[in-house]
């Protein structure tokens, strides 16, 4: 694959918070193009941080982020970024705060600039990818948790981007929930990160995972490949998924 094929590319990536701490160190990663990228890691390893970095939310030195050719330290570049890259938060409360769904998917497109028809055929697109049709007039603290997730991934999906980047999708999600999440997911054909301690999802869902443990990456592989090597799972706080459990 040549790097110009690359959604992502980081190289060197490290970064420390205020306190000093080093919490990437040295990342470097090639995603292509419709990969679909497990993150995983016990708690602290640095998936969150990492998301953030490639978002451009936390500065990062030193080291390289590329997203769709764009550098998130360059200011007119980091602005161009919410239309190739989505990132969806633990909590979707922190995502949605307009008085409907409708209102909410088309926050980020109109900000865009876009024709109010061009919006409109976005919104819909995107309440349909996610299984919200009917919902669109519901305030978003009247929806479920499930419902919740999927609304904030219906405003990311209207950006039309080439990344997205979701943080613990599964979590507070009910079985039913996690399934239509799954089956959302398995819709959309672009480049996916997953950062996530639900392996069983990742499993599912992924072509590849990466494990990071204190920063850095451990090992990066097929996920189950990867998944099923108990010893290295348990150096580093994970558990072998029940599927692959021999
Ligand atoms: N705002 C912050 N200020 C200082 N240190 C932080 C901050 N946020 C995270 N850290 C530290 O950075 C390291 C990586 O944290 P991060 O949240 O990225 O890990 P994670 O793999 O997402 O963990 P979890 O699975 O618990 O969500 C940890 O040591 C954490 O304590």
């Amino acid at each position: 694959m040549s790097s110009d094929d690359a959604v992502l590319q980081l190289s060197g990536l490290s970064h420390r918070y205020h306190d000093g701490r080093e919490s990437l160190r040295s990342i470097s990663l090639t995603i292509p193009a419709r990969q679909r990228v497990g993150l995983i890691g016990a708690n602290g390893a640095g998936k969150t941080t990492l998301l953030l970095a490639i978002t451009g939310v936390i500065p990062t030195a030193p080291g390289m982020v590329r997203v769709a050719g764009l550098d998130p330290s360059k200011p007119a570049e980091r602005k161009r970024l919410p239309s190739e890259v989505g990132l969806i938060f633990q909590s979707s409360d922190d995502q949605l705060f307009c008085m409907s769904v409708a209102d909410d998917v088309a926050f980020g497109p109109m900000n865009l600039g876009l024709s109010p028809d061009e919006v409109r055929q976005r919104v819909q697109e995107a309440i349909a990818q996610t299984g919200l049709t009917g919902l669109e007039e519901r305030p978003p603290f009247a929806l479920s948790g499930g419902q919740k997730r999927r609304a904030a991934l219906a405003g990311v999906l209207a950006m039309r981007p080439r990344l997205l980047l979701l943080d613990e999708p599964t979590m507070f999600l009910d079985p039913r929930g996690r399934r239509e999440l799954s089956a959302t997911l398995a819709q959309w054909h672009g480049t996916l990160m997953i950062a996530s301690h639900d392996l069983d999802f990742v499993l599912a869902s992924c072509d590849r995972v990466v494990l990071l443990d204190a920063g850095e990456v451990v090992t990066d592989g097929l996920p189950a490949t990867v998944m099923a090597d108990a010893a290295l799972m348990e150096a580093h706080g994970l558990e072998v998924p029940a599927k692959l459990m021999r």
